[in-house]
């Protein structure tokens, strides 16, 4: 085993490791002209790798640990302390249990009606020019709200606004600069205090009926000795769905971008929508930039590609880099809505690391993402609603997708004009 090659490129702050861009990881790779590479960061060594064959090495708890490798500003605004991503072993599939409960089928197709229902009835509002990316963050929060239990007729509408802002602050202040720190602390500290008021009042007041329910599911849940989970976690994982799924803003104005900065991708998804339509997602999560990387510590030496990673390295696993492998993936770089024709389910339900927009492995066991399906489902109702229900123009605006910005989205966050 050879080896992993160390690059010269200094990596002085989080900032700057996830901040400067989607590709520093495969420009780190390019620097020393191979698929595994080490670089100084902080007091710290890091080593990046990528691909599918890497990914499933990752995925296998024999050879890593993800306690302690969450950088602190991480957990402080994105995902929170104490939450199911910290978790291991037995704890760690006892918690995910819970998550993975709630995505029955039939719980899923009550999400796909009221969303789409919600989507509806906002765009039948629009008259004139709106951003898609506002539209989606108040209806993506009021759906998820709704389907969780929660009754948003308690607070008042700006509330509710700043609630469903905060949900994208908490995601876009875990890596940037330090007043956006400061204020993704600050809403998530509002959103967590929102969520134990909720998580409190249930365990004070259940509702019979609506055990079932994610709002409920979490203020009974108990850790693996059977006591319940401190308020404060339970909130953190309440927040687990209501946050990430509100992220979903970020990907339907990236569809906006896919729709409507061209018209080519449109034109062939509507002339065979139902032939193409869950392709077109598991491209559009494939190709566009959204979780960059994923860390993790070795607990042995490892071998990757041929490279050695002695125990207790600090690894990062380059999701958008592998999402973009030259090795495994034909022309990378190209929007194609076919690509996935034929096994866009596999994708998302089987047990596979082919494409890691969201993790890879298996749901209750592994750290993958407990709202893949939520992801679909949302993205199949918007991608009906702008292609076949409705009908817009697309006012001049600048389409640019920043790649040092995350999450990134258009700079004009799709502008669209309806009559
Ligand atoms: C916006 C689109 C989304 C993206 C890009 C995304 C991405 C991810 C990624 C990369 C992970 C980590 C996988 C790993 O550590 O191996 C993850 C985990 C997770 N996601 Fe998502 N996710 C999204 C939407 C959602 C939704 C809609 C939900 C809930 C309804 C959700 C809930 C979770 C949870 C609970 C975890 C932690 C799983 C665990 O640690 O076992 N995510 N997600």
């Amino acid at each position: 085993m050879k080896k992993v090659p160390e690059t010269k490129v200094k990596l002085t702050d989080v900032k700057e490791l996830i901040n400067s861009g989607y590709n520093l990881l495969g420009e780190l790779r390019k620097d020393v002209s191979a698929p595994v590479v080490k670089a100084s960061f902080l007091t710290k060594e890091i080593t990046a790798i990528y691909g599918e064959e890497a990914a499933r090495t990752f995925y296998n708890p024999e050879y890593f640990t993800r306690t302690g490798a969450m950088p602190k500003p991480v957990l402080k605004t994105l995902f929170g302390e104490d939450g199911v991503q910290t978790l291991d072993g037995e704890e760690h599939h006892h918690r995910k249990n819970y998550f993975m409960d709630l995505m029955t089928p039939d719980r899923m197709e009550e999400y796909r009606e009221l969303l789409a229902e919600n989507v509806s009835k906002e765009l039948d509002k629009q008259h004139g020019e709106f951003e898609l990316f506002d539209l989606a963050n108040r209806v993506l929060f009021t759906t998820i709200s709704e389907w969780a239990g929660i009754n948003l007729e308690k607070f008042d509408t700006k509330m509710v606004e700043k609630l469903a802002r905060n949900q994208i602050s908490m995601i876009s202040g875990a890596v940037t600069s330090p007043i956006d720190h400061v204020k993704g602390v600050t809403d998530r500290k509002e959103s967590e205090k929102w969520a134990q008021d909720l998580i409190e009042e249930a365990r004070k007041h259940p509702v019979p009926g609506k055990e079932h329910l994610a709002l409920y599911v979490f203020a009974n849940a108990t850790n693996l000795d059977g006591e319940l989970l401190p308020v404060e976690v339970a909130a953190v994982e309440l927040l687990n769905i209501i946050r990430p799924t509100v992220a979903l803003t970020v990907w339907v104005a990236l569809m906006g971008h896919a729709l409507f900065a061209k018209r080519d991708i449109f034109e062939e998804l509507k002339a065979n929508f139902d032939n193409l339509q869950d392709s077109f997602i598991q491209e559009m999560r494939r190709y566009y930039p959204f979780f960059p990387m994923l860390p993790a510590i070795t607990v042995r030496d490892v071998e990757v590609d041929g490279y050695l990673i002695p125990k207790d390295s600090w690894v990062v696993l380059d999701l958008y880099g592998s999402n973009h492998d030259e090795r495994t993936i034909a022309s990378p770089d190209q929007f194609d809505s076919r690509r996935y024709v034929g096994k866009a389910k596999d994708i998302s339900y089987e047990e596979q690391y082919e494409m890691l927009a969201q993790g890879g492995g298996k749901f209750r066991e592994m750290h993958r993402c407990a709202g893949e399906w939520i992801t679909l489902h949302s993205l199949r109702v918007f991608s009906d609603q702008l292609v076949n229900k409705y009908e817009f123009t697309v006012p001049e605006q600048d389409w640019t997708i920043p790649m040092n910005q995350f999450p990134t989205y258009p700079n004009s966050k799709a502008l669209l004009f309806k009559e």
